[in-house]
């Protein structure tokens, strides 16, 4: 996706001026509450008209003020999802997820339906009434309608927000595949960072109607891990599960790590870590409970606030510890220099 912004906006008090060029496959849209992103949503939707600019998607221009172009919504082959998802309630979930694509000329159809409803898991539910379903089952049905519309961008405000933690994170997996496999680029709204890492590496971040920076949303955790309850949050990507008993353990780059067993584990999953959890060792501990213990090599040191973030390699995976800054002089930690990292198969917890 290639997608150019140059617009301004005048509504009522508020005024925004977008100017961004985004080249990547999916970015997030990230800020504070009436910052603008729904705006940039709805201009880029054609729901609302610049006053003045231009937005072009891979060249062609979906609006462009001195040249007299404003393309419908309906023309302009862009998706979009909101917070809730406005199903037509006397349409089954069928007859829902098909309503966009026997609008789309037939040369255009791109995505195989059945293939589809199988990779959202809604073929169960095909001949249900939209009513009688769950919250997440409603934005897999408003997901899969606007993706069979064969779009060139999917724009999902929110789509997550009012489910619960759990199904949330469950989801998120499930949407990314979907969105690789159907080659369907999209821009993600949301207030969670988490939500946001775990769906796009890119992320506009805006502020008082115009964009702060574009950045990645790794460098947007580490830049506001100082202001959350327990630092920085790693995410450890897991494979390969093996039942040990009353634990789990997951192969993590060579490294081979533990967690606390629970009932619906699956093969593989994605797991936080904060980095408060995690204790530095110049040597190997003798004895301990904590079940995980790594060799990692340190290779920066930053301080922030009251803590000194030490970013390790750990036999090619990277892992963020916050330590006092005392701790770091004691234990000799600086750039080049090896340590022990230990952290309980409790502090690992399961998003994905
Ligand atoms: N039609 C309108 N008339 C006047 N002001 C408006 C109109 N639509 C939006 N605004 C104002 O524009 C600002 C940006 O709104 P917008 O919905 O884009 O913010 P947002 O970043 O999406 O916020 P949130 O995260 O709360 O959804 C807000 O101050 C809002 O009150």
């Amino acid at each position: 996706m290639r997608l150019e912004i140059d617009v301004e906006k005048q509504l009522g008090a508020f005024f925004c001026r977008i100017d961004c060029r985004l080249e990547s496959e999916s970015c997030g849209v990230f800020g504070p509450s009436g910052s603008g992103k729904t705006t940039l949503m709805n201009m880029l939707a054609g729901l609302v008209p610049p006053d003045r600019g231009r937005i072009t998607l891979d060249g062609v221009p979906l609006f462009d003020h001195r040249a007299g172009i404003n393309h419908k919504p309906e023309k302009r082959r862009i998706g979009v999802v909101f917070q809730h998802a406005f199903l037509f309630e006397h349409l089954n979930v069928r007859n829902n997820l098909l309503y966009g694509m026997k609008r789309t000329p037939q040369q255009r159809r791109s995505i195989d339906p059945v293939h589809l409803f199988r990779a959202l898991d809604l073929e169960h539910l095909l001949e249900r009434r939209v009513t009688r379903l769950s919250g997440g089952e409603r934005q897999r049905v408003a997901l899969g309608r606007a993706m069979l519309a064969s779009p060139r961008l999917i724009l999902l405000d929110e789509p997550l927000t009012g489910l619960d933690r759990a199904l949330k994170f469950r989801i998120i997996p499930h949407l990314r595949q979907v969105f690789t496999e159907f080659s369907i680029p999209y821009l993600f709204i949301s207030h969670s960072h988490q939500e946001m890492r775990l769906m796009t590496k890119d992320v506009l971040i805006m502020e008082q109607g115009q964009v702060a920076r574009l950045t990645t949303t790794e460098e947007l955790a580490r830049s506001t891990a100082a202001s959350a309850d327990r630092g920085y949050t790693n995410f450890l990507e897991f494979e390969n599960r093996q039942d040990c008993g009353n634990l789990l353990t997951y192969q993590w780059g060579t490294n081979r790590l533990t967690v606390v067993k629970t009932v619906d584990a699956p093969e593989s999953a994605v797991f936080s870590l904060s980095a408060r959890d995690i204790v530095l060792f110049k040597r190997h501990p003798e004895a301990s409970s904590a079940r995980n213990i790594l060799v990692a090599t340190v290779r920066s040191t930053q301080l922030t606030d009251w803590l000194v973030r030490v970013e390790l390699d750990c036999y090619g995976r990277t892992l963020i510890a916050e330590i006092v800054p005392q701790s770091m002089v004691e234990l000799g930690i600086r750039p080049g220099t090896s340590c022990i990292v230990v952290f309980k198969a409790s502090a690992l917890r399961r998003l994905t």
